[in-house]
């Protein structure tokens, strides 16, 4: 709060500097009832802007929402070293406390950008090899998560719990491999880590700088949490970046685990390589990436499966007409034909949004864009989602949970006929980053998780759908808000029995 009032005094700007501290002043306390009420407020302000820019204030800075087409363009091609991404990260997230004293650069790629590679193409490429494996876990850990079952035959599960724990179980595998993904102890504390990160970070937004070792320690029981995780990844990663330096001494090719902590590795700095914890932090820093959103995106996408059962039975249907012949086992599904699913996770997204704005970047130095809207340095600029996905402009009948409504779209646009479900010009699918469907982020900076991300949260539905009958008593209250964050409450029951078919 008194950072920019002391950069005034410095300045010598003292006639204006009445009006800043009283400006500022009343801004952050306003800003307050961001923290329980964000979405809500980002909402309300879209409505009276009327397609105009529009700031928000929080309790620690102004975020400026930009909604046009041009702006948000303008924002993508803004240098990162301007309004950056990677400095909103390192505010919300405190990697340095809350990671074991893991430093993040201000500015993306200062020390290369291997980590898109490594996703976007490499795990994106190798998610066909994948999927068996991806669809045994989440088939067995429904299985483990939903044996107890009531007189009445149905198991109870909060679905938030235990979809954050299907997630990290499928994740381990990929990030780490079978191994460790088996171990107990190592998969708890990846579950953990992420949690304990956010609620680490947001304990230290709100105190004192001197305070801030004192309430990490507490916060995360002394990095216990990281301190398993780096227990059992140093052994490992020292030994896959010795063996990637001996293969590039002798220009020889061998045999690497098919993993993300691998192509981690693999592409990060050959120049001058990281240590083993300066890689570990890396690898730490993408695992909280990986499970934190998908785990509250897919447990949304199943709560309005319980809810809107009526879909189950059409996309049972779709499931069962791709399945492999005489099967219907997901394993070897070709998830990109069922274009009713990815309507079904896209119609989730829109209405139950898990984060009211999208592609946030920081000015690292006060930005003008050519409209004249200004972000000063420290503030933020984002894309207000949520209000822009339940905009009547550009949804028909935006309250309404339509599960088929943009593969009706795309039948149309396929056509080269306009509809007024969407505002999207051509077909599109869940993973298309564009201006109109931001969730992923947009341009460079795009998810690079996006491909896995749904498949992951395909198998998940394929799964219940082929497997389980599942409905919720729980209609009301789903969610939870803190911040532009809206998170599944962790008290959403769902019940679940087995089909007759699949017993
Ligand atoms: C439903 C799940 C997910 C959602 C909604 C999501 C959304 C996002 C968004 C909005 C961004 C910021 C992009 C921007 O502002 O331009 C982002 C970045 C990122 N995501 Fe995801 N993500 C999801 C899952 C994943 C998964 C599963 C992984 C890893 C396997 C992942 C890895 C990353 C990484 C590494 C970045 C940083 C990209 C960069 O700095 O260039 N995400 N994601």
């Amino acid at each position: 709060l008194l950072r920019p009032l002391v950069e005034e005094v410095r300045k010598g700007n003292l006639s204006t500097l009445g009006k800043r501290i009283q400006h500022r002043f009343v801004r952050r306390i306003n800003g307050l009832r961001y923290l329980l009420a964000g979405p809500h407020i980002i909402d309300h302000e879209y409505s009276r802007a009327g397609g105009k820019p529009f700031t928000i204030p929080t309790p620690s800075n102004d975020h400026l929402m930009i909604t046009s087409t041009e702006l948000i363009k303008e924002l993508m091609s803004a240098p990162h070293q301007t309004l950056s991404l990677h400095a909103v990260a390192k505010e919300m997230l405190q990697p340095k406390f809350t990671m074991y004293g893991f430093e993040w650069q201000d500015q993306r790629g200062v020390e290369g950008t291997g980590f898109v590679r490594a996703l976007r193409s490499l795990l994106t490429s190798h998610l066909p090899q994948f999927q068996p494996d991806l669809d045994r876990i989440i088939r067995l850990a429904l299985e483990d998560e939903l044996k107890t079952t009531g007189s009445d035959g149905f198991a109870r599960a909060q679905l938030f719990p235990m979809i954050k724990r299907i997630v990290t179980r499928v994740n381990c595998f990929v990030f780490f491999g079978e191994e460790l993904s088996n171990n107990g102890e190592f998969t708890e504390a990846a579950l953990e880590l992420p949690q304990t990160i956010i609620q680490t970070a947001e304990l230290l937004r709100v105190s004192p700088a001197f305070l801030r070792p004192l309430v990490t320690a507490i916060a995360t029981r002394r990095h216990r949490a990281s301190r398993i995780l780096f227990r059992y990844l140093e052994p490992v990663v020292k030994e896959r970046l010795a063996k990637r330096c001996a293969a590039d001494q002798h220009a020889a090719k061998q045999d690497v685990p098919a993993d993300c902590m691998q192509w981690l590795i693999d592409t990060s700095p050959r120049k001058d390589p990281w240590s083993p914890s300066r890689m570990i932090g890396e690898i730490m820093a993408i695992w909280f990436s990986s499970v934190h959103q998908l785990a509250m995106t897919a447990t949304f996408v199943v709560e309005d499966l319980c809810l809107h059962r009526e879909y189950m039975e059409p996309l049972r249907q779709e499931v069962e007409s791709f399945a492999p012949e005489g099967s219907v086992h997901t394993a070897r599904l070709d998830v990109s034909k069922l274009t009713l699913l990815d309507s079904f996770v896209k119609e989730s997204i829109r209405c139950s949004n898990a984060d009211a704005i999208s592609c946030r970047r920081k000015a690292l130095q006060t930005y003008v864009f050519r409209d004249g809207s200004r972000v000063e340095k420290d503030d933020w600029v984002c894309i207000p989602q949520r209000a822009m996905m339940r905009d009547a402009q550009r949804y028909s009948d935006p309250d309404k949970f339509d599960g088929f409504r943009f593969a009706n779209a795309n039948g149309l646009l396929r056509l080269g006929q306009t509809t007024d479900k969407v505002p999207d010009k051509d077909p599109s699918t869940i993973t298309t980053a564009t201006v109109e469907w931001p969730i992923w982020g947009l341009g460079n900076t795009a998810c690079p998780g996006r491909f896995y991300a749904s498949l992951v949260m395909k198998l998940l539905v394929t799964q219940i759908l082929t497997e389980w009958e599942c409905e919720t008593p729980d209609t009301t209250q789903r969610h939870m808000i803190w911040r532009s964050s809206i998170v599944p409450r962790e008290g959403t029951v769902g019940l679940f029995r087995k089909r007759a078919s699949s017993q």
